[in-house]
């Protein structure tokens, strides 16, 4: 997968070539170039945003250089362009695991206030355009969301994780929260992890890891519950 990333902030991204991405991106894993949106700025002062039309708080980011820094690293390769917004459609797992078949990725970080919308609506016209949004809270720019976004997706792909089967046992892919982990020692300060842990009875163990997980999605995660497909719980789980 290529992943390119447009900012007026590269160095935000700098984690991104840290440990285990930094190791798939050098194992030739993923392709990850960042872009500095001022390089496609024309003047002397570098600008790349404008007072909002209509008035508001704040700056919105300009149309123009936007659009040349885009048509530059889109090329002619498709792609889907992900543009970060707290306005966006939630990312979510299962967003990551649509995104993770792409061969390429483009993701537009805005600042200020935003992107002026025609940038949107000019790529919409050509190509796969998401407005996503990492969650109810709002941040001062996109870049954080992309470190987010790009994480979930890469350790996805085939070679990323040490563990193949952790993603696959993901929170959430099976709608539930994941229970509780324990390792070593048995006792920590009084603590004693599950004897069933420790039973060596499988069938007991993937029991009680279950019910650990429809307890805890029962109490932080409602939602997930009531989202889930009618037969996806038994009798004996609707008891949480
Ligand atoms: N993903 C994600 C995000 C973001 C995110 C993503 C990308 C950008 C680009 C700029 N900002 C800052 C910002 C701050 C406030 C507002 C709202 N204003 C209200 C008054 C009228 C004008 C608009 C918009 C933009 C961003 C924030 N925040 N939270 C998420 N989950």
């Amino acid at each position: 997968m290529r992943i390119d990333v447009v900012t007026i902030f590269p160095g935000y991204l700098a984690p991104l070539r840290e440990a285990l991405l930094g190791r798939a991106i050098a194992a030739g894993l993923i392709d990850v170039r960042v872009h500095n949106l001022r390089d496609w700025t024309r003047d002397v002062h570098q600008a790349v945003d404008d007072a909002p039309y209509g008035g508001g708080p704040g700056m919105v980011m300009r149309p123009q250089v936007w659009g040349e820094a885009l048509d530059d690293v889109l090329g002619d390769e498709p792609a889907r362009l992900i543009v970060p917004t707290p306005a966006g459609v939630p990312f979510t797992q299962a967003t990551a695991r649509r995104w993770k078949d792409e061969p390429r990725l483009v993701f537009a970080c805005g600042r200020y206030e935003g992107i002026d919308q025609r940038v949107v609506d000019e790529y919409a016209s050509r190509m796969p355009v998401e407005e996503v949004s990492i969650g109810d809270y709002v941040l001062v720019g996109g870049e954080v969301a992309v470190l987010v976004m790009v994480e979930a997706v890469a350790r996805l792909l085939p070679g990323v994780l040490g563990n193949p089967q952790s993603a696959e046992q993901d929170s959430f892919s099976d709608g539930l929260l994941e229970g509780p982990a324990y390792t070593r020692p048995v006792v920590w300060r009084g603590r004693e992890v599950p004897a069933v842990l420790r039973s060596g009875d499988h069938g007991a163990i993937a029991r009680w890891r279950r019910d650990r997980a429809l307890e805890r999605t029962a109490k932080r995660r409602p939602d997930l519950l009531a989202a889930l497909p009618e037969d996806a719980l038994d009798q004996r789980d609707r008891e949480f």
